[in-house]
C-alpha cells in the first residue's frame, strides 16, 4: 500500500474546485495509492477570531496560540472545515470519516517549545496509525484536522502541514502539500520562476535570506523532517489546479520537489 498523505492548506480551501476532490476520489478508486487527507483552515481561524475581536499573531509561519485561540481553532478545523471537505469527497462520488487528531488519540503532542513562548503549539510524537489503516481498509478517505492532545488532555494547536509531515513519517508514505501557490518561488533578474527541486540547503539559505517566509516556512521545515523520518518523497504544489495532482500520482515532475542534500545528484 502507498499512502498519498495530501495536505490541503486553508489558503486554497475556498477555491478548491469540485475537481479537486474527484481527483482524489479517483486516486483511491484507481487502488494504487491510498489517500489519507490533513488540513488546515488558517485564513479561516483567523476570520473567525477577527470577528471575536481576539487578537493573533504569528511567529514562523507558527500562531501564537491560547486557550481562548484553541477554542476558536478547534471549532474551525475540526467543526467547520474537517466537515466541509467530508462534504466535498461524498459530493465527488466517494467516502470519507472526518476526524480530529484528538479523536482516538490519533495524534499524540508536547509543546513545540518548552518555554510555551507559542503557547499550546504542540509537535506531534505519535500517530495511532491503526486509525488511519483501518478505515482505509473500509473504503474511507481519512480526513484528519491538525489538534492533538498530550498524556493529560491538554489540547494543542497543530499546524497543518507539520501534521500531515508527522502523518505521512508514521505511514512511510508520500507527502503532497497542496497550497495556493505552485511551489517556491524565487525571484531572479525580476522575473520569478518555481523551483522543480529544492534542497535541505538550499532551503536554509531561502529562508536566511528572507525568499521563503510566512506560510512557506513550516512547509518546508516539515517536509524536510519527514524526509528525515521516513517521508518517501515531499512535493509541494498548487491545489487551485488539480491537474497538478493528477500528473504528480502519474509520476510526472510537478510543483517543488523537496530533497535532502545527500539525495542531490551531482552528474
Ligand atoms: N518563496 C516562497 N514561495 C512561494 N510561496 C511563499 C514563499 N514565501 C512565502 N510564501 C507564501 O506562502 C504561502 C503559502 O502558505 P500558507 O498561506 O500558509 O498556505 P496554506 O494555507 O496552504 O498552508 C504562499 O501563498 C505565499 O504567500
Ligand atoms: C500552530 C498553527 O499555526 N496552527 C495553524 C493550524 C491551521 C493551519 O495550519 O492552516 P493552514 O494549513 O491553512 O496554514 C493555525 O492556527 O493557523
Amino acid at each position: 500500500m502507498k499512502y498519498l498523505v495530501i495536505k490541503c492548506g486553508g489558503s486554497a480551501f475556498q477555491e478548491l474546485s469540485e475537481s479537486f476532490y474527484k481527483t482524489i476520489v479517483s486516486i483511491q478508486k484507481n487502488g494504487q495509492w491510498v489517500p489519507v487527507i490533513v488540513h488546515g483552515g488558517g485564513p479561516m481561524i483567523s476570520n473567525l477570531l477577527d470577528k471575536l475581536q481576539i487578537e493573533t499573531h504569528f511567529h514562523q509561519g507558527l500562531r501564537v496560540t491560547t486557550e481562548e485561540v484553541l477554542d476558536v481553532v478547534e471549532m474551525v478545523l475540526s467543526g467547520s472545515v474537517n466537515k466541509q471537505i467530508v462534504r466535498q469527497l461524498v459530493s465527488a462520488g466517494g467516502q470519507a470519516v472526518g476526524m480530529s487528531g484528538i479523536d482516538g488519540g490519533l495524534l499524540e503532542a508536547i509543546p513545540n517549545d518548552p518555554d510555551h513562548t507559542l503557547g499550546f503549539v504542540g509537535k506531534i510524537v505519535h500517530v495511532e496509525t491503526e486509525l488511519i489503516e483501518h478505515q482505509a481498509k473500509l473504503g474511507y478517505i481519512p480526513v484528519i484536522s491538525p489538534l492533538a492532545m498530550d498524556y493529560k488532555g491538554q489540547r494543542y494547536n497543530i499546524n497543518g502541514d507539520t501534521a500531515a509531515a508527522a502523518v505521512a513519517q508514521a505511514l512511510k508514505g508520500y507527502l503532497c502539500i497542496a497550497s495556493d501557490i505552485s511551489g517556491i518561488q524565487v525571484t531572479a533578474n525580476g522575473t520569478s520562476s518555481v523551483l522543480r527541486e529544492a534542497t535541505s540547503a538550499q532551503i536554509e539559505q531561502l529562508i536566511i535570506d528572507g525568499v521563503i517566509t510566512g506560510g512557506m516556512i513550516p512547509k518546508v521545515k516539515s517536509a524536510i523532517d519527514g524526509l528525515h523520518n521516513g517521508v518517501k518523497e515531499a512535493v509541494i504544489l498548487n491545489g487551485l489546479e488539480p491537474d497538478q495532482l493528477t500528473a504528480y500520482v502519474a509520476g510526472k515532475t510537478v510543483g517543488t520537489k523537496i530533497t535532502l542534500n545527500e539525495e542531490v545528484s551531482h552528474a
